[in-house]
This record gives C-alpha cells, structure tokens and sequence, in this order.
C-alpha cells in the first residue's frame, strides 16, 4: 500500500517538534556559547601578552623623563616612540598601541604609535598628542584598573569597550624604569572586527548547527505524529472491531450497550426496544446448510438496517436475536419499523425461494421518567416470546396485562 504522507496528528506534531526543538537547540547552542566565551578569553590572554610584551620594549628610563612635560622635546618623544613603533610594525593585528601615565586617577596618552611616519599598519589611525587626555565612553567595568596595573598586574578590559577611537579590547602593563619604579603603563588595542572577523568563521558553524538541530525537531515531530496517528488509529479501529458483530456488521452486544446508555442519557421523550429474532434457523442451518442460515442472518440485519433511522441503534445481541433500540420513538413509529422489517424480510426471503424465512418481533415502548433498559428488554422479550408462540413471522406489542415478572 502507498505511504500516505498527510496521515499523522498536527497536535501532537507541534508539541513535540517544538519541545525537540526547545532540547535540541539548547544542546547545540549552549556549548557554541561556551565556546564563544572561551574564545573571548583566549583572545582576552593573547592581548595580555602582547601589551607584555610591549612594555617589555620600551625604555623605561625615558619614559620616565617623558612622563614630565617639562623635560618634553620632539626628540626624547621620537626616541621613546621608536621601538614600540618597530614593535607595532611587526604585528599589524593590532590597532594602536600608546603609552599612558594617570594623574589624580584621569589618564593621558604619553607616545602614540599612530603618529609615526614609520609606522607600517594596514589601518586607517588616528594620533592621540602627548599629554591628550583619554576617556572611554562606555563605563569602566573596573574602577579600580589603574591601581591593578600600578601594583603590577596587567590589566586586560573583560569585554570590547568603546571609547572616542572605536570598539575595542584592550591590554594595559606596567611600564618600569632601570631602578624598578612604575612610569606609566602600555596600551594596546584589539579592534571589534579583528574580533569579528575570527567569529565569522565560526558563525556559519554555528548557524548550520541550529538549521540542522531544527530540522532534526521537524522530522522527530512528523515521525512522532505518524507514529502518534498510526496507534490512535489502530486503536480506533480495535474498538470498531471489539464493538461489532463479524457476520453483519451490525453492533454486537458490547457496541448495543454502550450506544444504549448514550441514548438513554439524551432525556428522550420516548424510548422504543424491538427485538428480533429469526424463525427456526435451526431448521435453515439443517435444511439449506450453515452458510444459507448466515446468508439469512446479513439479510436480516440489512433489512433491519434499512427500517430505522440511522442514529438508531441497530445490533445483532447474538446467535438468531436482533435489537433495534431507537431514541424518541413513541408506539406508532416502533410498530412501522417492526412493519418495514417484516415487509423487508419477506422480500429478501423471497429471493431466497423460501416463503418459510421469516423473523417474529416483540416491541416495548417507554417514556421517561422509568426508564430501564433491563425492563424495556425484558419486555419487548415477552412479547417476541408471544409473537413465537402466536405462529411466528409476526410482531407483539407488550401488554402489560401479559407481563410476566
Ligand atoms: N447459520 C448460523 N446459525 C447460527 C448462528 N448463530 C446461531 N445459530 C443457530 O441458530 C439456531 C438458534 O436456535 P434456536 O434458539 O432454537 O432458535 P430457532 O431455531 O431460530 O427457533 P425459533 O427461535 O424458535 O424460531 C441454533 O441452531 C444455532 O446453531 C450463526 O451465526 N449462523
């Protein structure tokens, strides 16, 4: 049989693609987070080091005297500036690289890289002047990072701040002279799209990772709603089979039952039982064989069928016995039922070539407010057992005058 692609449950489709979506994309994306902070702190001790190693190349001794404005000239400046220019040349990664000294916890540049004519940078800078005061425009995330870098630390800021030059990470050590004194520190700034530009890479990881997880949700979701509708529908139709007769396709006892009680709990003007019960199968089985007295069973239950309503209940109890158990049904229409089954059985009898086949019929009627099935069945019983005893072929309205209790 073809696979059809469309059966399966929306609900439960959505539920669980969605909550597979939930699991799976945390699973994906929570180590890419991680990851992402590790790389930020990789880079984060990568700048550590090369504002180390700045500070290691200059001369601490001349930085010192520069560190006063009044010992200051163009060539003290160019000669403190030279090696950190060489420094810079060699890593072009790096945006600028300075030197600063803090006065009464404000900060200045004291040499720039940028405003050397030798220095070689694949980037577009801007010289800060001697003495310029600095400021960040995001908040410091340490107040206290001057006094860590006096005391010996290098400092690194914990994520790109910005500031009047543009995003930045940047590293600050310690600058001392020939006699171990603190003169100012280095700076050396990681622009954002040096930062970007090694995320990049990881980004389209990253983002073939999610499509991939969500996709993965989609199919767990239709598998599942396949899977969810091909159960539901097997157990839909174990409780068709469990409910119905094999012979004709009518209710069995099980089905009659539980379609009863819904109806009775309708509140109903009137209630109408007619059982039937076929004349002398056992004379149909022994005469024309098993499969004649079958044949007769599903013609029985198709002119039963074809007599009533269809949300009346139509069900064969068992063996040769049949019940038409119909909802708002008052005497007159019970009796035009057991009528039209007669008539319909008689037809299909004829067809048969036998004028013996036939069905005999007792019919109870009843209104709220006593309304038992059990008695009504009881009852329409009596009467089938008078229409039997009355010649058969035939149908008996009880009588209570009959009743027998
Ligand atoms: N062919 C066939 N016969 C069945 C089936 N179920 C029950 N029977 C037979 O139906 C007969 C019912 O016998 P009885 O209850 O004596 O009723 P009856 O022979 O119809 O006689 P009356 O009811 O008195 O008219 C039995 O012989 C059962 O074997 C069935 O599914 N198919």
């Amino acid at each position: 049989m073809k696979p059809d692609f469309r059966q399966f449950t929306p609900r439960t489709f959505w539920l669980v693609t969605v909550a597979a979506a939930l699991v799976l994309v945390a699973i994906v994306a929570i180590p890419q987070w991680l990851s992402k902070q590790a790389r930020l702190e990789v880079l984060r001790s990568h700048v550590a080091q090369v504002a180390q190693l700045a500070a290691s190349v200059v001369d601490g001794d001349l930085h010192r005297q520069l560190l006063d404005p009044a010992n200051y000239t163009p060539e003290l400046y160019a000669r403190t500036l030279a090696p950190l220019v060489r420094f810079h040349s060699a890593n072009p990664e790096m945006f600028y690289v300075y030197t600063m000294v803090e006065r009464e916890g404000k900060t200045f540049f004291v040499v720039d890289t940028a405003a050397s004519d030798d220095l070689k940078t694949p980037h577009n800078l801007r010289a800060s002047a001697y003495m310029e005061a600095f400021e960040t425009l995001d908040k410091e995330p340490d107040p206290d990072w001057l006094q860590q870098i006096a005391s010996g630390h290098t400092y690194v800021y914990p994520r790109f701040l910005r500031d009047e030059y543009g995003y930045f990470l940047s590293g600050h050590a310690p600058i001392y002279d020939s006699q171990g004194r603190y003169s100012g520190f280095v700076g050396v700034d990681f622009d954002l799209q040096y930062y970007l530009a090694q995320e990049a890479r990881f980004r389209s990881i990253s983002i073939g990772t999610l499509i991939a997880a969500l996709l993965m949700a989609v199919l767990i979701g239709y598998l599942a709603a396949r899977y969810d509708h091909h159960v539901n529908h097997r157990i839909d139709e174990q409780y068709q089979i469990s409910m119905h007769d094999e012979l004709t396709q009518l209710l069995n006892r099980r089905g009659a039952m539980t379609s009863i009680h819904r109806a009775l709990a309708t509140g109903a003007s009137s209630y109408a039982a007619i059982l039937v019960d076929v004349d002398d199968l056992k004379g149909i089985n022994d005469n024309h064989g098993h499969a004649a007295g079958d044949s007769f069973l599903i013609k029985v239950a198709n002119a039963m069928r074809a007599s009533v309503r269809d949300a009346d209940v139509c069900a064969r109890l068992g063996g040769d016995e049949f019940l038409v158990f119909a909802t708002g049904c008052d005497l007159d229409a019970a009796t035009e039922i057991a009528r039209r089954i007669l008539a319909r059985v008689r037809e299909s009898s004829e067809s048969l070539d036998r004028a013996t086949f036939g069905v005999s019929i007792g019919i109870c009627v009843t209104s709220p407010p006593h309304v038992s099935f059990e008695t009504m069945y009881r009852h329409a019983d009596q009467a089938l057992y008078r229409a039997k005893s009355g010649g058969k072929n035939r149908y008996v309205i009880f009588d209570p005058v009959h009743a027998v209790a």
